[in-house]
């Protein structure tokens, strides 16, 4: 059965969090109200205050921004690219402290803080490969005639991100956005600001100018209205939920500014005839309960095969029943907390709702302790299509299952939300995979496994999970702009 175990022992790992401030025009801004206390979901202590930005302050950025867009994008692309990769090596040097700010207010086990670290620097060293790639072209022309596409940056960048990957979201966006010679405006998780600030503090160490990147906490919708509004920002992204990102594209389709937003996700997992139930099951207990099944890729909705569906349930139960719940700092523990008393209300109403439509809850389906924010690695069978789990992003340790008899039956319920991110297949038949892949309404399709891509491939949504794409070869597209220039070379 899945247990809290004891708190944190190794007081050197959990030691204390450091201070919170906004960084604007390069310098660190501590005096201000507080708009948030950090919690450590594991325990419920409060770390810390979160200063909150005034519109002074907003607008001290947003002039920063605009200057320092001005010194980036005439910084020559191996200068931008050499602060990136020294951005990279001060990351690695510092994985042990951030790895600890991650666990500390985030909650996932230590081991994956410093993974994600890691995966931090993989965008950084992508983008920075990236920024001297930004290729134009020259078209075609009669004598006396030259006509050419120069890609430019687009100007200073809002980014937002969300708390359930306090560091990689971050690195994802404002590496994108520095590599192609724009300025950013950063407004990262109240929820998580220590790791914003320490990945904004190894660009700061490793040569980046006053003005380029700032960083902003503070009321978030008062904060977007007034970034998107000003005319100094020229594009915006977010990751975070479908909701808010409706919102900021609203506002910025009023001010005709494009968006790049990875929102929700549902991810279906289609599991089919004649596969090994109980391999499946194992990789799908680690990915589905990986960060508390707080990811946007997170595998959700396993829609089986009827020939191997009670198999397979029968496995996957067994296994979440003895995954390791408990602090992060804790050795060997395999899954934290969720983020805050918000989302443990929000998955415990999604079982409660099942439960009463007669599902079955075969692994875990209650909060774990009465301190910090545990809730046990849950998993759901035979659920209404309707049910709201089935429905609505859990974004917790939720997973459900469903029988299904045909092909036809298991891409009509996967694709039957309107959101359609990352979604997953499992089948020995060539014929299926092919079908699948054609098929299914997704961003992102791993077949015969349950992983995600790198830096290297591109990862975003379609439908209402979002607009555009980060990584791949298009990862700096969303942040620059191409020009014409149709220039006659005859004196004048
Ligand atoms: N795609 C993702 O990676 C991701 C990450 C976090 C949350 N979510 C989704 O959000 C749902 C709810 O999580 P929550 O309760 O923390 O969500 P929330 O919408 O209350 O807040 C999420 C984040 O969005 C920011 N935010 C909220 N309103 C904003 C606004 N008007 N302008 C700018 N930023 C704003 C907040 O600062 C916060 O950091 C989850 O169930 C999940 O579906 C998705
Ligand atoms: O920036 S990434 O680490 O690739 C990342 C992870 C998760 C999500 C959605 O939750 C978005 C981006």
């Amino acid at each position: 059965m899945a247990n809290v175990n004891s708190r944190a022992t190794d007081t050197s790992v959990a030691s204390t969090y450091p201070r919170i401030g906004l960084f604007i025009d390069g310098e660190w801004i501590y005096e201000r109200p507080s708009c948030y206390a950090v919690c450590n979901p594991s325990d419920e202590a409060v770390l810390g205050p979160v200063p909150s930005a005034s519109q002074e302050d907003l607008e001290r950025a947003l002039r920063a921004a605009a200057k320092g867009f001005k010194v980036w994008r005439d910084t020559p692309p191996t200068e931008r690219a050499k602060v990136l990769h020294n951005a990279i090596a001060l990351l690695r040097e510092r994985v042990d402290d951030i790895g600890r700010i991650i666990t500390l207010e985030q909650g996932k086990p230590y081991t994956d803080g410093r993974t994600e670290v890691d995966r931090a620097c993989t965008f950084l060293e992508w983008d920075a490969a990236q920024s001297l790639r930004t290729y134009g072209s020259v078209l075609p022309s009669e004598p006396h005639m030259q006509r050419m596409v120069l890609r430019q940056p687009i100007g200073p960048v809002a980014a937002f991100t969300p708390w359930n990957v306090p560091i990689s979201s971050p690195s994802r966006k404002v590496s994108a956005a520095l590599a192609a010679g724009c300025s950013v405006i950063l407004k990262a998780a109240e929820e998580t600001p220590g790791a914003a600030c320490a990945f904004v503090q190894c660009l700061v160490d490793a040569g980046l100018p006053p003005g380029v990147l700032n960083l902003v906490f503070g009321e978030p919708a008062r904060i977007s209205s007034t970034l998107i509004a000003s005319p100094v920002i020229r594009m915006v992204t977010l990751t975070g939920s479908v909701h808010v990102g409706k919102q900021l594209s609203q506002l910025a389709g009023a001010a005709m500014k494009p968006v790049l937003m990875e929102l929700g996700g549902h991810a279906p997992v289609l599991i089919g005839e004649g596969v090994d139930a109980a391999k499946i099951a194992q990789q799908a207990a680690t990915s589905k309960m990986r960060m508390a099944g707080q990811i946007c890729a997170s595998p959700s909705r396993f829609i089986v095969h009827r020939s191997v569906y009670e198999d397979f349930v029968s496995a996957f139960a067994k296994i979440a029943r003895e995954l390791r719940v408990g602090d992060g700092f804790e050795p060997g523990v395999q899954m934290g907390p969720v983020a805050n008393a918000r989302r443990l209300a929000a998955v415990d109403a999604l079982v409660q709702d099942a439960r009463t439509r007669g599902a079955r809850v075969v692994a875990g389906g209650h909060r774990i302790g009465d301190r910090g924010y545990f809730y046990a690695p849950t998993i759901l069978a035979d659920l209404p299509v309707d049910a709201d789990a089935m429905t609505t992003e859990p974004f917790g340790p939720l997973a459900m299952c469903v029988p299904v008899d045909s092909l036809d039956e298991a891409l009509a319920l996967a694709n039957s939300l309107s959101v359609g991110l990352s979604a997953y297949a499992f089948t020995n038949s060539l014929h299926d995979a092919e079908r699948i892949s054609r098929e299914l309404e997704c961003g992102v399709l791993s077949i015969n496994h349950l992983g995600s891509p790198g830096a290297d491939a591109p990862f975003g949504g379609v439908k209402d999970s979002g607009i555009g794409r980060e990584g791949g070869a298009e990862s700096l597209d969303a942040y620059l702009v191409s020009k014409t220039v149709l220039q006659k070379t005859a004196r004048v």
